[in-house]
């Protein structure tokens, strides 16, 4: 382990300095697209601009013949788009892969200067972001790459989960997590094989009725990743660093992937995989405060003014705490604001009203 005096320091001689803190970018939804596929390839100047951020997959759900073509389609496509505000991410294939190498030499030293973070799947442990941090520093000098290309974790083994603080901490690099619901759930030999969501079986049944031993009793769908969220929440905001929901595979049921994003983010994810354009918007409008709430925590705010003491606002008693809770809602406000007009006169709309 490297001493915190030497947290910060380049892993290679002409690498970039790292960052201490990671920017806060809006990242509502990250756009998973094959740029082997030319149907999907020809679709990404129109998609840039209405998603935070462009990934180009070269994992799971590109076949093994096809890894080539998907490396060399990520290539040709950032050479040749202007991204504007949007960041371009790319996921390599998993560190036990015979590819992860060849998709790091390529692309770092072919478009580093365009890849704002590369998502490594299946991480189980600091060892694998520490391998990663050096050969990144290595691939920055080589290239003369000026600003450090940073790293995203999957969480999506036991190994994973089990050390997910150790993986937050593990550098400088690290940007964010994102929960992988389908290969947890297999590594965990849990009995789901659906891509996130919830399951009919997993449930509570209330009590037997003492009038009435045989009436019907109501059950309730329990939450599958409800443990697994909170701990990835709380490992990445003791970090300082970004906890993302992952892929919801149901892409017909827009309603229970909108239930699924807004879990996550009421319980701290900033964003969640958009596998289809039908849910770009969703993950828009889930990871948009609503400007109804926008409005309250500015309330609040001026209310409060110095942030400490209580108030009663509308029966509601605020203090310290509310006041740095509403601070979170409006902070995420304004940096999705600066970025997104519409959202910009709906907030100001609303605290007109
Ligand atoms: C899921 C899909 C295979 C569905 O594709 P398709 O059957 O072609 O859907 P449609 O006919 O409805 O598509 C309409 C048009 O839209 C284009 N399209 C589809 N998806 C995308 C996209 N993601 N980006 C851009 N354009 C897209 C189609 O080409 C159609 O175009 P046209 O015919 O010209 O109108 C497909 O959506 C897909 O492959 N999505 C990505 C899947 C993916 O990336 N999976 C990996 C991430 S999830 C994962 O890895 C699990 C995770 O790691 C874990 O462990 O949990
Ligand atoms: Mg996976």
């Amino acid at each position: 382990m490297r001493s915190p005096k030497d947290f910060f320091r380049p892993l290679a001689v002409g690498a970039p300095t790292p960052v201490h803190d990671v920017p806060f970018r809006p990242s509502r939804m990250i756009h998973f697209f094959d740029p082997g596929n030319e149907k999907m390839a020809a679709k990404v100047p129109s998609i840039a601009p209405t998603v935070d951020v462009l990934l180009g997959n070269l994992e799971d759900a590109v076949a093994a013949d096809r890894k080539e073509a998907a490396r060399s389609g990520l290539v040709k496509i950032a050479k040749a788009t202007d991204f504007g505000d949007t960041q371009l991410w790319t996921r390599i294939n998993s560190l036990d892969s015979p590819w992860a190498l060849d998709d790091l030499l390529t692309l770092v030293t072919e478009i580093g200067d365009k890849l704002d973070v590369i998502m490594v799947p299946k991480v189980e442990g600091a060892e694998d972001i520490h391998y990663i941090d050096r050969l990144l520093a290595q691939l920055e000098a080589k290239a003369r790459i000026q600003r450090p290309i940073l790293v995203h974790a999957i969480l999506e083994t036991a190994s994973g989960v089990a050390n997910v603080e150790e993986i937050a901490g593990a550098s400088p690099r690290m940007q964010g997590i994102s929960l992988g619901p389908a290969d947890l759930a297999a590594s965990r030999r849990m009995k789901t094989t659906r891509v996130g969501g919830g399951h009919p079986g997993y449930l509570v049944r209330e009590d037997p009725h003492a009038q009435d031993a045989d009436a019907p009793r109501a059950t309730f769908q329990q939450d599958l990743w409800h443990y697994t969220i909170a701990r990835m929440v709380d490992a990445c905001a003791a970090h300082g660093i970004l906890p993302y929901y992952g892929p919801f595979g149901d892409i017909k049921d827009t309603t229970a992937c909108e239930d699924q994003f807004r879990n996550a983010f009421l319980l701290g994810c900033v964003g969640a995989w958009s596998l289809h354009p039908v849910q770009i918007a969703i993950a828009k409008k889930v990871f948009s405060p609503s400007p109804a709430d926008v409005a309250w925590a500015r309330r609040v705010i001026e209310a409060m003014g110095d942030g400490t003491g209580a108030v009663m606002i509308d029966g509601k008693m605020q203090d310290d705490a509310t006041y740095k809770q509403c601070q979170v809602v409006a902070q995420l406000a304004d940096t999705l604001a600066a970025r997104d007009p519409e959202l910009r006169d709906a907030y100001t709309a609303a605290e007109k009203e």
